[in-house]
């Protein structure tokens, strides 16, 4: 972090920190008497450079031995003033005359008319503070364990979800995830040095969808609270989702239930739930038949439904755009590149850019190219016919088996994210995909085929001249590579009928002898070896 930026928020605050207060970050440019209070920042969260030496050092105190770091944010919110941010639910892309909105304390997925929700913030409440004020404070966060702000999600609290109270929130403190930095594989297979790999997967439950449930599972720890009828949380799932909702179940006590394709997702996705002690359905169809069964099943019982066309998981899932941005010090990236099934994350990366530039933190969005698998591409078909037509599509399958689908419930959405940005659609065969993903991890990663299928689209607009050399890119990793090794080890034996597996690097059998290993070896390194 800059230090102008510690330096700001220090000298906002005064010199009279001491820990047992709670500290208001007020933006100066407010008239007084009209300032917004809100508790922002605490001591703990604030720790200005040691370089700065004209300000006064912040004596660092550790909690009491007895108090836990929920209980200390407890404590500092009992005594804090009210918060004036708020969001509730309103119809997606509604007119500017539409009245309909919900409070985020119902239990309501669709609008009166059976089309999505969109959480809506109260963008004046945000506006009286300026872009620089939300990037200093979202940047003093980074890398805390002040509960709950040492989430990269909860470090955007008063974006996500306003008025919950911390201690509602059922967080792993996900978020902050790796952008790697693609050097080899940018230079060597697509002649570009900017390229970046945000690794969404590395996360608590291996993939993005933990961005998503910290903020959906909180909500429902808040409405059990209240007493609200919830008597678990359910969903469809092609194998992340379910990962990502039994174990943040599981954290706060909340039964989950999940609906899972039979033989269509990996054995590691299948384990996470059942380890974290999830009631699982395998169930004879496709992931389209799960999502349209826990439908109706969440439409008859007290079963909140968890799958992102619950608009409230996107508002997790927004902040990884947020933090791109935050990681190349609020410069905007040209191009990102997101892999979509349910067409969810598409729109939330959107959502999370285009509130940076309404709120003054950069000046522009980038562009959004989402990436399908030709085996599953209904996008991509509606975005070639000009958007003219949409046809769901039976979804074959595709070692991209979590985007093994055919209908996705936020089709509006997507195409609104990409009708806003100068987006693109591109797709990749199973052949592309998997080449893709071999070539990446021949330089050092290890990536989802989801991935592969991201990165197979950047190498077409890169051929094609679409994004150039220079462009800044970003590829959006969506789940761990370890969730998917099966794919990697049919790829490197050459198991795959039809497909040349051009990458491919078996392990050679040798005998346990010394002259057989140096056959191998003296073999394999040519004239490398001196003679
Ligand atoms: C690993 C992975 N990548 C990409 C996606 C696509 O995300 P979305 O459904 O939001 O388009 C999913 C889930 O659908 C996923 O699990
Ligand atoms: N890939 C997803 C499919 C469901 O997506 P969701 O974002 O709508 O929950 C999964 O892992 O289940």
């Amino acid at each position: 972090m800059a230090t102008s930026s510690y330096s700001l928020l220090h000298s906002s605050l005064g010199s009279s920190l001491t820990h047992k207060r709670k500290h208001f970050h007020q933006n100066p440019k407010l008239p007084t008497g009209r300032r917004p209070t809100v508790i922002l920042c605490t001591s703990s969260t604030l720790d200005p450079s040691p370089s700065s030496n004209n300000t006064p050092p912040v004596t660092k105190q550790r909690r009491a031995a007895d108090e836990n770091i929920r209980d200390e944010a407890r404590r500092q919110n009992s005594a804090s003033a009210a918060n004036t941010f708020s969001a509730k639910y309103v119809p997606f892309n509604a007119g500017p005359d539409s009245r309909e909105w919900y409070s985020l304390d119902e239990i309501v997925y669709r609008s009166r008319c059976g089309g999505l929700l969109d959480v809506q913030h109260d963008m004046e409440a945000l506006k009286k503070f300026d872009g620089a004020y939300w990037r200093d404070l979202f940047d003093s966060r980074v890398g805390k364990t002040t509960w709950p702000y040492g989430s990269g999600v909860w470090s955007k609290k008063e974006w996500v979800l306003p008025e919950i109270d911390s201690d509602d929130i059922v967080s792993a403190f996900e978020g902050n995830s790796n952008l790697f930095w693609a050097e080899r594989f940018g230079k060597q297979f697509l002649g570009m040095n900017d390229l970046w790999v945000k690794h969404c997967g590395i996360s608590h439950t291996g993939s993005f969808k933990d961005l998503g449930m910290t903020v959906l599972v909180s909500q429902v720890n808040r409405l059990r609270k209240m007493k609200q009828p919830v008597v678990g949380v359910g969903c469809a799932s092609t194998g992340d989702t379910s990962a990502a909702l039994s174990a943040y179940c599981a954290s706060a006590g909340i039964p989950s239930i999940v609906f899972l394709p039979v033989n269509k997702i990996s054995m590691a996705q299948l384990v996470q739930p059942i380890a974290n002690g999830a009631f699982v359905l395998s169930i004879d169809t496709d992931f389209d038949g799960c999502m349209k069964l826990i439908r109706e099943v969440t439409a008859e019982l007290p079963i909140y439904l968890a799958n992102s066309l619950n608009s409230l998981r996107l508002e997790g899932q927004k902040t990884a755009a947020i933090e791109i941005l935050q990681q190349f010090n609020w410069e905007v990236p040209d191009w990102v590149i997101v892999p979509g099934g349910n067409l969810g994350n598409i729109y939330a990366f959107y959502k999370g850019f285009k509130m940076c530039q309404e709120l003054g933190l950069v000046d522009r969005i980038p562009r959004l190219v989402c990436a399908q698998a030709a085996n599953a591409n209904p996008l991509y078909l509606y975005y070639k016919s000009g958007w003219e037509d949409f046809k769901p599509v039976k979804a074959n399958s595709t070692f991209a088996s979590a985007i093994q689908i055919g209908d996705p419930v936020s089709i509006d959405r997507a195409v609104y994210a990409l009708k806003n940005s100068n987006g693109i659609v591109e797709e990749a065969t199973e052949e592309e995909l998997m080449d893709a993903m071999a070539q990446a991890d021949s330089t050092g990663m290890f990536i989802c085929p989801h991935t592969g299928v991201a990165l197979t689209a950047l190498n077409k607009l890169r051929n094609s001249g679409v994004i150039g050399p220079m462009d800044r890119t970003v590829v959006v990793s969506t789940a761990h590579g370890l969730k998917f090794t099966q794919s990697k080890i049919d790829y490197h034996s050459k198991a795959i009928p039809d497909m040349a597996c051009r990458f491919a690097n078996p392990p050679v059998q040798v005998k346990a002898e010394f002259g057989a290993v140096m056959d191998v070896l003296k073999n394999f390194l040519g004239n490398r070896v001196p003679k």
